[in-house]
Parts: structure tokens; sequence; C-alpha cells
């Protein structure tokens, strides 16, 4: 993202309001574009990429407005359980921001601070400008929040539960008939739309949770794990629809189990370890984080003294000048270097040298599992897999 002080001022005349306002260039492949302008005088504007998909509302003094603006927060429960224990974020509008974990690191608690749920024993957080312990209401006002539990009401159709969170979020009556078939729609549930959802199937009932929580088209959603436990054809669905509303510029702020689903939909990461954030980036930023491409090699049922003897080698080896690149698994061994495949094939020379009988390898490039095994030592466990539930036709004609 670009400084705020590379803007520069200059006059723009905005042809909606027919005044000349002063609005906010950006320069290069960025630029801001008259937006509104506010009835105190103060404008917005928003900063779009060339594609057009990133929206940025810009402050009084040129700084931009952060959707998620976090400083120090802190989360204590009653037993005494520090959840989170020092999370500061910046999430420009328009991001999607994916927010990954192990099991327990405080992901679930940082979201709830942050739709206004769970009130922070310390740190403040702005969503949307507004500060969610003073004005929780017009935060909730600007978010969507789909929870890992789901909110659907299995009694009613499809119809009637995005009909009932209408209702709930204030969507004007005249616009919610229009609305609810625009929904249906978008998440492939028209076919369905009279049917209770309790015949639905994991990933129907998931679609409609994502529907209901968005019908007031907020600025800014939060995605607390919303493709566990979905078989692939289900999660991509979901995906497409995550992409879509992000391309209208709406804020994603994404948790999940799957590494994967980041990689192919964030922008940025950010990994929070124990109640804090430990690093943040984009996923390509976090892959070079790894340091190389990474060699797998397999070995016919290798006994301990095999693999303790094939990572002495590795260690020799010219490939590797840290013994933490270097990591034992149940069958062989995988190696993390910048010259993997420039000289992985000496290590296998030398393997085979050593009497070891190789039955498979591999170099490829980093994935997010690497990342997470190189900052935290572990590989990600975000929750309990559950068995993928088909997306399959529960209902009759789905
Ligand atoms: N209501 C609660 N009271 C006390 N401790 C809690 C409560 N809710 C969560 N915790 C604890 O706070 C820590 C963080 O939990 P949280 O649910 O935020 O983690 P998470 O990263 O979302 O985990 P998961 O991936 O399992 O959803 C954990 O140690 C958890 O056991």
């Amino acid at each position: 993202m670009p400084a705020c002080e590379e803007f520069v001022r200059d006059p723009v005349t905005d042809p909606s309001t027919r005044a000349k306002e002063e609005y906010v260039h950006l320069g290069c492949s960025l630029h801001v574009r008259p937006y509104s302008a506010l009835p105190n005088g103060r404008h917005r504007g928003f900063r779009t990429s060339q594609d057009g998909a990133v929206f940025t509302r810009l402050n009084d003094d040129l700084t931009i407005v952060s959707a998620i603006d976090a400083e120090h927060l802190r989360l204590t429960y009653a037993d005494g359980t520090e959840a989170v224990a020092d999370v500061s974020l910046t999430i420009d509008e328009g991001e999607f921001f994916g927010f990954l974990g192990a099991n327990g690191a405080g992901k679930t608690t940082t979201i709830k601070m942050l739709v206004t749920l769970l009130r922070p024993t310390d740190g403040s957080v702005r969503v949307a400008g507004h500060d969610v312990t003073d004005d929780p209401r017009a935060v909730r006002a600007s978010i969507g929040y789909m929870a890992q539990e789901t909110s659907i009401d299995e009694e009613l159709t499809a119809r009637e539960n995005i009909r009932y969170a209408c209702e709930a979020y204030g969507v004007p009556k005249d616009a919610r008939a229009d609305r609810i078939d625009q929904l249906l729609d978008l998440v492939d549930l028209a076919d369905v739309a009279d049917k209770q959802a309790k015949g639905f199937s994991g990933g129907m009932q998931k679609r409609l949770d994502v529907a209901s929580a968005l019908v007031h088209e907020p600025p800014i959603v939060f995605l607390d794990e919303p493709t566990t436990g979905l078989d692939p054809k289900a999660r991509n669905r979901l995906w497409d629809y995550f992409r879509r509303i992000n391309e209208r510029g709406t804020t994603v702020f994404l948790t999940t189990q799957y590494l994967e689903e980041a990689d192919q939909l964030c922008e940025r990461i950010g990994v929070i370890m124990d109640g804090e954030i430990e690093v943040t980036g984009s996923p390509a930023e976090l892959k070079s984080l790894v340091g190389g491409d990474v060699l797998e090699v397999e070995f016919d049922e290798p006994s301990d003294d095999d693999l303790e003897r094939a990572r002495g080698v590795a260690l020799d080896s010219a490939l590797v000048d840290d013994p933490a690149a270097v990591d034992c698994t149940e069958s062989g061994l995988v190696v993390t270097s910048d010259a993997a495949r420039r000289h992985g094939t000496d290590l296998l020379v030398a393997l085979r040298e050593a009497g070891l009988t190789i039955v498979g390898f591999n170099v490829r490039s980093p994935t997010l599992d690497d990342v997470f095994l190189t900052i935290t030592g572990e590989a990600y466990d975000a929750g309990d897999e559950r068995p993928a539930e088909t997306d399959a036709t529960a209902v009759e004609g789905a």
C-alpha cells in the first residue's frame, strides 16, 4: 500500500455536485475518484486498483479510512484465560484478509471483539471508522458476520430465512423481495427457495447462512471458518461468491482451517499465535519466509537410524546451511533450500551412496503449510477436521 505521504492534493471537479471540490490523486497504478461529498463538507474518495477492485475512503487529513483498525487488543476471559494477548491490525477497505492460527490461538475471540460480541479487556478497535466500544450499533450496521455455528432456522425455508434476516437487519420493506431473489440466485438456492432448510446438505446450509449474513449488503464481512466440513465442490462455490462480493468492494475478513483457501482468496494474511500476531504479509511474502524450495525424499520403510543417517547426509550437503532446514518425516526427509532445484540431485546421489533406498522424491515451491511450520514449528491444525459433507442434492430439485 502506498504511504499517505505519496498523496498529492489536486483540485478536480465533481460532476455529480457540479461544485469544484478538492480530491486526492495517487500516482502510478492507483488513483482516487470522487465518491461522495459528505454533508459536513468532508470528502471521501475511493481508491481503485487498475481493475477497479479496491475501494478506499480518505479522511479529512488524507489518511486512508481503514475497514478495521485494532490497536493492542487484549481479551481475558472470566476464568483468567488470556485468549488474546496483543493484537494490532490494520485492514484497508476492500482488502481480502485471511486470519490464520492453530486451534485455540485466539482467532474467534479476536473476531468476536471486532464484531462487538466481546468487549476487549484492553486496547481499542475501530471498524468502518466506528469505535466498537463507544459505538457498537454503528459497527453492527456496517458488518456482516458468519459465525462458525449456523444461524439459520431449519424449520424455515431458504426464502423465509433470508426474509427473517432482512427484517432483523432492517432492510427497507420495498427492497426485500428483490434482495431475497438476488441472494437466492447468488448462492444458487433459487431452485430450493421454498423448501425447508432442514433437508439441505451442509454446503447448502452454509450458503444460506452466508446469504443471511449479507442481506444488508455490509461493506465489511467477517467469515469464521465458512467452509469447514464442505467438500471441494461446495467450497469452490462459496469461494466464487466471496470473490464476487470482494470484487464489488466488500472488505472480507476470513478465518479458515484450510491454508489452500487462504492462499487462493486472500491478498494478505495475518498469523496469530498464542494470542499475538506473529506475522502479516501477502501469501507470496509469507512463502518467501520459508527460505527456498522444498525437496521431499521418501525412503523404503526407513528405520529411525536410517532417518538419522539421512539427516546427517543432508546437513553435510551443499544444500543446507541451517539445521532447521532439514526435517524428518515418518518415511523420509524434507529439505528447504534455495538451491533445491539446482543441487537436489546431488543430495539424492549422496543419500544413495550412504545406503538409503529412495522410493520417491519431489521438488516443489513452498506452500502456506510450509510457512506455518516455519513460523510456529508445528503443522497447521486450526480445529477438528470434520468429514467433508457433500453438496449433493439433499433436497429434490437442488
Ligand atoms: N468462553 C471462554 N472462556 C474461557 N476460555 C475460552 C473461552 N472461549 C475460548 N477460550 C479459550 O481461549 C483461547 C482462544 O480460543 P479461540 O476460540 O479464540 O481460538 P481459535 O483460534 O478461534 O480456535 P479454533 O480454531 O479452535 O476455533 C483458547 O485457549 C480457548 O480454550
